[in-house]
């Protein structure tokens, strides 16, 4: 029987479209030379049988992602409200995952910083920032099936002057992602980042800036649940020897500055996350208390933001949301902003290492 086809706007969700539960593999990049017994040992490719169930959870969360970051393209315009434009993106991850409770769902809030600001910002209700023609924005969202997470960004701008601004993150991360390998070492990995990066030049509105990689901002590891987990993958050179290992997530992102390279917490916080390693901590305040329930049984350990909490009720939280971060139960994850006046651009993509090969898992036709 014919396969359904997705709509536009999309409203299947994408367990429809691959009813055997069998989702297209990304992009398989072998490991680098010394590695290449790993392609046919009879031994990986039975470990690799064995975690079939995981590779078919992060390649449904991979799906979703692409087709609506192709969605949303073809209706990002000047003009918009960007709290319309993440609802949007929201409700087309939920009906095409198939939202259920911490099974299935929207693993992290939706990023849509703008110019200079280069990560950890969406608005918070009430917010009228409206998208401009100039701006540069960077949409990074994330996906989730049993809690594998895809974590996945691209930046967007209207005015074609930024273009080689963008061509320098994209050229950077895709380095990042080829250096990436199985016993790599992550500083390694940071210095074929900058080289790439900082080989651009751009101009922009006629004036000529060095392309510099943000030193203070990384990839990271990924683990169940667990949108940042212990490694971080810098993007410039001198960083650590640890090394990258078999069966690990990473999600390798970099980025592109006209500014400083550096950047610092400013802005009102949007973007809050519960911290992994805290256990059960006994709390007196009510409303912290109250809150900390919902949090746990609507996120657990994902990352969530404060539109999140409007949308199941909560109000007059901000306190309590207060006494649990003072309690180090709840990490607030503010704006991260170079200087003012620049511009940054972001491209991101989860990998996976596995036993036999590399898979690009967030790899689309777009990017
Ligand atoms: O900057 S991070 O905190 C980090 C980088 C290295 C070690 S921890 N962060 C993890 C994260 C934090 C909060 C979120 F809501 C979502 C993700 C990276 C990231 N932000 C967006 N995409 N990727
Ligand atoms: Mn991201
Ligand atoms: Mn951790
Ligand atoms: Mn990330």
């Amino acid at each position: 029987k014919e396969l359904p086809q997705q709509t536009d706007p999309p409203s299947i969700p994408v367990i429809e479209l691959f009813p055997s539960g069998e989702f297209p593999e990304g992009e398989i990049q072998q490991y680098k030379d010394d590695n290449l017994w790993r392609t046919t040992s009879e031994e990986k490719r039975e470990l690799e049988r064995l975690e079939k169930p995981i590779y078919d959870s992060v390649r449904q969360a991979a799906e979703v992602h692409r087709q609506v970051r192709k969605y949303i393209k073809g209706i990002l315009k000047p003009g918009m409200l960007m709290t319309d434009l993440c609802e949007t993106l929201e409700n087309t991850v939920r009906k095409l995952i198939s939202e259920n409770g911490l099974q299935a769902g929207i693993a992290f809030p939706t990023g849509c910083s703008l110019n200079w600001v280069a990560a950890h910002w969406t608005p918070n209700t009430g917010d009228k920032t409206v998208l401009q023609y100039d701006d540069v924005m960077k949409l990074d969202f994330g996906t989730h099936i049993d809690g594998y997470i895809v974590d996945s960004a691209f930046t967007v701008a209207f005015n074609p002057m930024f273009d080689s601004l963008l061509e320098a993150s994209r050229e950077a991360t895709n380095t990042g992602v080829k250096e990436s390998g199985i016993d790599v070492r992550l500083c390694d990995v940071g210095a074929a980042i900058q080289e790439v990066m900082e080989s651009y030049e751009v101009e922009i509105n006629g004036k000529v800036f060095p392309v510099k990689s943000i030193r203070n901002l990384n990839g990271h590891s990924i683990c169940r649940y667990h949108v940042h987990a212990e490694k971080s993958v810098p993007i410039v050179k001198g960083g650590e020897q640890t090394k990258m290992e078999e069966g690990e997530f990473f999600a390798i992102e970099t980025f592109a500055s006209t500014g400083k390279g550096y950047v610092r917490e400013d802005l009102e916080c949007s973007h809050y996350m519960k911290n992994f390693d805290v256990g059960h901590i006994p709390l007196r305040l009510p409303r912290a208390k109250q809150l900390l329930a919902t949090i746990n049984k609507n996120f657990s350990t994902l990352a969530f933001c404060r539109r999140y909490l409007d949308r199941l009720g909560e109000t007059k939280y901000l306190m309590a949301l207060k006494n649990l971060c003072d309690a180090g139960i709840v990490q607030p994850c503010p704006p991260l902003c170079d200087i003012k006046g620049s511009w940054v651009s972001q491209f991101e993509h989860t990998i996976l290492l596995r036993p036999t090969c590399k898979e690009v898992i967030s790899r689309g036709d777009d990017y």
